[in-house]
């Protein structure tokens, strides 16, 4: 199912909450609304769904106009950040919720019902937690089951708003593995809103980047990351630096940047002000004199300018955007 986004507006009171999307999803795409708080990722979503009305614009799904649709009509499956589950059904019922609530005609009998929730469970790999009640439940396992739930009336499309938000660092990255895992085995059209630039990049097929209700740019995680449209899309996109050289403003990454213990043509001198080791690499946060903001360098945790390198030295830098 293909879901087209033509011209839509929205407006609250005065305020201008999106303003001309355009977006074409095609089928089987998962694509990430990615940016910052109160840019309209949510509305755009609840528009999707049928969930809120455009002041003007069209939604199409699969070439036909489904703008005046009710949202039980569109055949959509939510996940939202706080898990819906019904805290007095078991895992297994919460399933079949979906299923059971279906019209008579459509309904499956209690025996397609219960093959189907194991399928979905074997699924989300939580067939064994059938028989819990939600509060037996981790918050990752939640989000889960809230998945396999969706999934169980078949939608057409999968709309996920901020679906791992209120999980903790790691769970979270686990979680996002997964859903990437998963989407590749149903391949299910989906729309999945965050603010987080790493979760977009490490889900995504492709990222829409929105700024104050309209979409700064379209692209593949490696587009918007090394061929940002704009400065709003590289500062975005990850840590930057940014440094006046001459009459001209580079910007560059944290690992974009050639470090240095001596003085060499073209290397600025600044102050170390922390040493950061995170693993594989260590960040150092330089400060450059009359330059107000701080560069962050990151490199190989064996870099040969880090050897007995402590606070207060002196390092050379030079930036290598492209690096
Ligand atoms: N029902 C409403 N009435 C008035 N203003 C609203 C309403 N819904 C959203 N807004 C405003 O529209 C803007 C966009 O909201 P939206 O929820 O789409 O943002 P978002 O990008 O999803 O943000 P977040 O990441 O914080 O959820 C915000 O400034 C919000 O305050």
């Amino acid at each position: 199912m293909s879901i087209e986004v033509s011209n839509v507006s929205k407006q609250f009171n005065q305020f201008k909450a999106l303003n001309e999307i355009n977006l074409n999803i095609a089928s089987g795409e998962l694509v990430a609304l990615l940016g910052p708080s109160g840019c309209g990722k949510t509305t755009l979503l609840r528009i999707i769904a049928g969930l809120e009305t455009p002041d003007s614009g069209r939604i199409v799904f699969h070439g036909e106009d489904v703008s005046g649709r009710d949202v039980r009509d569109r055949n959509v499956g939510f996940v939202f950040q706080h898990y819906a589950l019904f805290r007095h059904m078991t895992v297994f019922d919460n399933v079949a919720f979906g299923l059971r609530m279906k019209p008579r005609r459509e309904r499956p009998n209690e025996t397609v019902i219960k093959q189907k929730v194991h399928d979905l469970l074997g699924l989300v790999q939580l067939d064994w937690l059938a028989d819990r009640y939600p509060d037996q439940l981790s918050g990752g396992q939640r989000q889960r089951i809230a998945l396999a739930r969706a999934l169980a009336v078949e939608p057409k499309v999968l709309l996920l708003d901020e679906p791992f938000g209120a999980l903790d660092a790691k769970v979270r990255k686990e979680l996002r593995r997964w859903l990437a895992r998963l989407h590749e085995e149903v391949h299910l059209t989906s729309v999945f809103v965050t603010h987080d630039q790493e979760e977009a990049m490490e889900v995504a097929d492709r990222i829409v980047v929105m700024n104050k209700g309209v979409i700064e740019q379209i692209g593949s995680p490696a587009e918007v990351y090394s061929q940002p449209a704009s400065d709003f899309v590289y500062h975005f996109l990850g840590d930057a630096n940014q440094l006046q050289i001459g009459d001209r403003q580079v910007l560059f990454r944290p690992h974009e940047i050639a470090l240095s213990r001596q003085a060499e043509a073209d290397y600025r001198a600044a102050h170390v002000h922390a040493i950061r080791p995170l693993g594989a690499v260590t960040r150092i946060t330089l400060k450059v004199d009359g330059h107000d903001q701080d560069i962050e360098a990151q490199v190989a945790q064996d870099h040969a300018s880090l050897v007995g390198l402590t606070r207060g030295e002196t390092l050379y830098f030079r930036p290598q955007p492209g690096l």
